[in-house]
């Protein structure tokens, strides 16, 4: 005795509504674990227990009936009868995911202030059970007032069960419906969110504790508080923690010098161990240790699960500059190198949205902008303690990325509404579960980071300070004449210099932008050979770099050419790659120039401001 001819399957995105439709109609439609698979209603016929057919409706899954989405609104108009051609369901079947009944019973709730006759598919109770959930389904059929049958659509069971329920569905009584349609948003969740505590017999600890770590960190504006303080702490780590560290190696790269200088005679093959190889790229292997401390940090938070979160945070500040969560992580990969960010932006579908992460990417501060910032922060900022554990060093490294974060975000505002304009796509993202971050696999990270930057080291670095040693070496100069007067490199440099003379920028500093273009820690390298050809005296070529920035530069001059590495796009690599992926010059150029012309002007007002400041 069918009483109805129509029956539709409704809920969220990913419930299973297909998976269930297909075992209850022998149909084959595609299902998938995303949201947002079954784009249109879908009909099939079910054999109902009495062995009278039924047309039964997949339809696409959706939050709620009012429709953000051409999807969501065919959802609506055949829930509501106004689909054209098509007349109302007579029986609504919502399917719920067992496993995240809070989220799903916002909509159930909508749905059953229809008024229809309306039945329950309580899904994936498997993956709930996984979980270590156990659910009461009489309790859940109490609080919602309609009929509520557990299922596995995947395994076909409770497939039956739920024939039944349909079937007997003619009898519903209308009238014990508890009345939510009056109810607003906010009371809407918090009543699915009391349904659902009150449906949920056990859940195991790990699976609470889980629940209660996203309601903090996931917090509308704890979250990014969170999420900022912890960066923070990474910064602050990177240099108390490193410090002694570097200093070790450095007494190490110290003596290697003495050693050398004591046990061969004057000769070129001499200074070229201790001023080029030894000074140049010892002055960047010394910075490993914050490498790898930065490096351990993040490895930790991606393996933990956070990062995924802390992409859904920045999803909504990324939103005001027009740029989506999907950015989040490409733009995270370009704090480690711009180069396997820029290459992670192919997971960006929106190809507006793809060129501005692009042009934005090298904003982040890569590794190799580290050993810059660390040496010149450590030469001119006094180590004090600006608050308890707050060290005023790494004060200003956090300063410096944050003003690179800023400035990309200021970019792309201008971007998204000049050169690449349009609207901001969404971004939905499941979250990954949370788990101890293995050791093995961190401990595999770091080696492959500290191998990618000793290989630099060993390689682009080395080839760099090589030529660069060269080029101050010869020319000879004449007695009473400095080396770096008479040197090709000195000549180069002093050609460049009127450029960047009015942002505060010495001869040597001038000098090293060349072959950093390379790579920006030869910057670092440049500078230590430079200084170690120019000093006559044995005993300070051995002296730590650092040492000798602090005797030569004012404040202001080192704060400009920080800014400088803030903006500038010195590394061919990241240029080339931006040209391979945007597939010609035009945009790399675009880059390239506004990168450049940022360094420079933020170069130049910090300079002033420092001389105007008196500093
Ligand atoms: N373990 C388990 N997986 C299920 C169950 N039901 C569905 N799935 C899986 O869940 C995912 C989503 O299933 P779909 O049927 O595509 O979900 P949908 O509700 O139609 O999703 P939209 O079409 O996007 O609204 C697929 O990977 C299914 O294999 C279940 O009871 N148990
Ligand atoms: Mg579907």
């Amino acid at each position: 005795m069918t009483r109805f001819r129509t029956a539709a399957l409704v809920g969220n995105p990913n419930a299973g509504k297909t998976a269930l439709f297909n075992a209850l109609t022998g149909a084959r439609q595609k299902i998938a674990n995303y949201p947002g698979v079954t784009v249109e209603r879908k009909a099939g016929r079910m054999i109902m227990p009495d062995g009278q057919p039924i047309e039964l409706i997949d339809l696409p899954g959706s939050y709620s009936l009012d429709a953000a989405s051409p999807d969501e609104e065919v959802t609506r108009q055949v829930v509501q009868g106004e689909f054209p051609g098509e007349a109302r369901p007579e029986l609504l079947v919502i399917v719920l995911d067992a496993a995240n009944l809070e989220q799903h019973l916002v909509f159930a709730q909508e749905i059953i202030a229809l008024g229809v006759p309306t039945v329950v598919a309580l899904n994936m109770v498997d993956l709930a059970e996984r979980d270590g959930l156990t659910l009461d389904p009489a309790a859940l059929s109490d609080a919602l007032g309609v009929p509520v049958v557990p299922t596995i659509a995947v395994r076909k069971k409770g497939l039956d069960a739920l024939a039944e329920s349909m079937e007997s569905a003619s009898q519903q009584d209308l009238s014990t419906r508890h009345e939510v349609a009056c109810l607003s948003m906010p009371e809407q969740r918090l009543a699915a969110r009391n349904i659902a505590k009150a449906a949920i017999l056990s859940e195991s600890r790990e699976r609470k504790l889980h629940a209660n770590l996203d309601k903090v960190l996931l917090h509308p504006w704890l979250g990014p508080i969170i999420l900022f303080a912890l960066l923070f702490i990474v910064f602050q780590a990177v240099f108390a923690w490193a410090d002694p560290l570097i200093g070790a190696i450095e007494g190490l790269a110290e003596g290697a010098s003495a050693l050398v200088t004591s046990s061969m005679g004057e000769s070129f093959v001499r200074d070229f161990l201790t001023e080029g190889v030894i000074a140049g790229v010892g002055s960047v292997v010394v910075f490993l240790p914050q490498i790898i401390i930065l490096f351990a940090f993040i490895l930790v938070m991606e393996q933990s699960g956070y990062m995924a979160r802390a992409a859904f945070i920045m999803d909504r500040l990324m939103a005001y500059v027009g740029l989506s969560g999907r950015s989040f992580i490409p733009l995270l990969s370009s704090f480690a190198c711009a180069i396997p960010g820029i290459m992670a932006t192919r997971s960006i579908a929106d190809p507006k949205d793809r060129l501005t992460t692009i042009l934005i990417a090298p904003l982040m501060t890569c590794s190799a902008r580290l050993p810059v910032y660390t040496v010149i922060i450590a030469a001119v900022i006094p180590s004090n303690a600006v608050g308890p554990g707050i060290g005023l060093q790494g004060l200003v490294l956090f300063g410096l990325y944050i003003a690179g974060i800023i400035g990309a975000m200021l970019v792309a505002l201008v971007l998204r509404r000049t050169a690449t304009k349009g609207a901001a796509s969404g971004f939905i993202m499941e979250m990954p579960k949370y788990q101890l971050p293995p050791l093995r696999d961190v401990l595999i990270g770091l080696w492959q980071r500290a191998w990618v930057f000793l290989r630099r080291a060993g390689t682009i670095i080395f080839a760099a300070t090589v030529i660069l040693w060269l080029l101050l070496t010869f020319p000879k100069a004449e007695p009473g004449e400095s080396q770096l007067d008479a040197s090709a490199a000195g000549h180069i440099a002093s050609f460049m210099q009127p450029a960047f003379e009015p942002i505060g920028f010495q001869r040597e500093m001038t000098l090293a932008l060349v072959p950093a273009m390379a790579a920006r820690e030869v910057a670092v390298a440049s500078l230590a050979t430079t200084y170690a050809v120019d000093s006559d005296d044995e005993a300070e070529t051995e002296n730590a770099l650092r040492d000798q920035i602090s005797a030569r530069w004012s404040l202001p001059t080192a704060l400009a050419f920080l800014a400088w590495f803030v903006f500038a796009p010195q590394c061919l690599s990241t240029i080339a790659v931006a040209r391979r992926e945007t597939n010609g010059w035009k945009w790399p150029m675009v880059m390239v120039g506004y990168l450049f012309a940022l360094a420079y002007a933020f170069a130049g007002l910090t300079y002033w401001a420092a001389v105007g400041l008196g500093l």
